[in-house]
This record gives structure tokens, sequence and C-alpha cells, in this order.
């Protein structure tokens, strides 16, 4: 159960699908902070996330991510995005069960739309089409599993997405 000691909507879902630009509006319109696990991780680290999977290497970074989302949720009441890769590890899952947690879904076209040109997402730097594809055949089933509601981006606005996450939870504006 989402208790007081829990975030109001966790969001997952694959890089570029809108998380951070949904949180914000979502967070706006419920009068609730934000937070972005990957926000906190460049700053407690004092580097960006591409630095990190490029100099410490991407087990580092997601032993980084772990905790940062053990901490997000234990002390976040608001409006929590979470990175696309968040949802690998069991750990990670296992705590999110029974969260109010919303997957946004895209399709690849949307995908490479919003994230082909992004140089700050390394696991898409080289091939975006092929390598979201691959993504999303290893992660698909984990963003299922761990969603209360799926709700679907491509073709909306981020104002539309955030409506229609509100109405799926049923959550009141501020
Ligand atoms: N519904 C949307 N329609 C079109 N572009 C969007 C939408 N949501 C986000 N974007 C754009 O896609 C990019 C990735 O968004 P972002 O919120 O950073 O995604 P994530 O946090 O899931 O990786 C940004 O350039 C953002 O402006
Ligand atoms: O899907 C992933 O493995 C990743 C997603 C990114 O976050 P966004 O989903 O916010 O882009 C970021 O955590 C890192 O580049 C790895
Ligand atoms: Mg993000």
């Amino acid at each position: 159960m989402s208790g007081p000691g829990s975030p109001v909507v966790v969001l997952v879902g694959p890089m570029g699908v809108g998380k951070s630009t949904v949180g914000s509006l979502l967070a706006e319109r419920l009068g609730t902070t934000y937070r972005d696990t990957d926000a906190d991780i460049v700053a407690a680290e004092g580097k960006e996330i591409s630095d990190i999977f490029v100099n410490d290497g991407e087990p580092h970074f997601r032993e980084l991510e772990r905790q940062a989302v053990r901490t997000a949720v234990a002390e976040h009441r608001g409006v929590l995005a979470l990175g696309g890769g968040a949802i690998l590890d069991a750990g990670t899952r296992e705590l999110l069960s029974g969260l109010p947690v919303v997957y946004l879904s895209m399709d690849v076209e949307e995908a490479v739309k919003r994230t082909g040109l992004n140089v700050a997402r390394p696991l898409l730097a080289v091939n975006p089409r092929k390598q979201w594809r691959e993504l999303m055949e290893a992660r698909r089933h984990l963003y299922t599993e761990v969603a209360r509601i799926v709700v679907a981006t491509d073709g909306r606005t981020p104002e539309e997405v955030a409506e229609a996450v509100l109405d799926s939870l049923e959550l009141k504006e501020a």
C-alpha cells in the first residue's frame, strides 16, 4: 500500500518517454514536489550520468541507482521519476510492489524522435532504433510487472499524458 511515507506517484518507463517532463507537470498539478533519481545521482556524485557510465561503468551506476531509489522511496512523498533501467534490479521491483507505479509507454518511432539526437543517453548513442528495440525486449515485461497502470504517450503532449495519469489513478488536483 502507499502510505504516508511513500510517493504519491512513481513513474517508470524507457528513456525519453517523458518521465521527467510529465513528473514535473504532475507535481505542479498535485501541488507537491518532484524528485528524479537520475538527478539525485548527478547531485551526489557531482558528474553527469554519461560520465558515470563511461568512467565508472554501468554496474557502478546501477549500484548508485539502486541506493538512490531506496532513499527516494523512503523519503519522498511527492512525484518520483526513476531512470529507465532502475527496474532491472529485482530488489527495486520488490520495493515498488504496492506503490502507485505508472508505466509510461511509447512505440519505437516515438522513442527515436524523442531520444535519437540526445547524446546524454549513453545506452542509445550508436544505433538508437536497434538499441531501443533490444532494451525494450529485455525490459517490457519488467515495466509491466511493477506497474499498477500503463499510460501510452504516443501522439500525446506531456500535459495530456499528465491528465491521463491523474485520471487513471483518480488523483485530485491541488
Ligand atoms: N509527450 C511528449 N511528447 C513529445 N515530446 C515529449 C513528450 N514527453 C517528453 N518529451 C520530450 O522527450 C524528451 C525526453 O523527455 P524526458 O522527460 O527527459 O524523458 P525521460 O525522463 O523518460 O527520459 C524531452 O526532449 C522531452 O521534451
Ligand atoms: O534506461 C536506462 O538504462 C537509463 C535511463 C536514463 O534515465 P531516463 O530514463 O530518465 O532517460 C539514465 O538513468 C541512464 O542513462 C540509463
Ligand atoms: Mg529522466
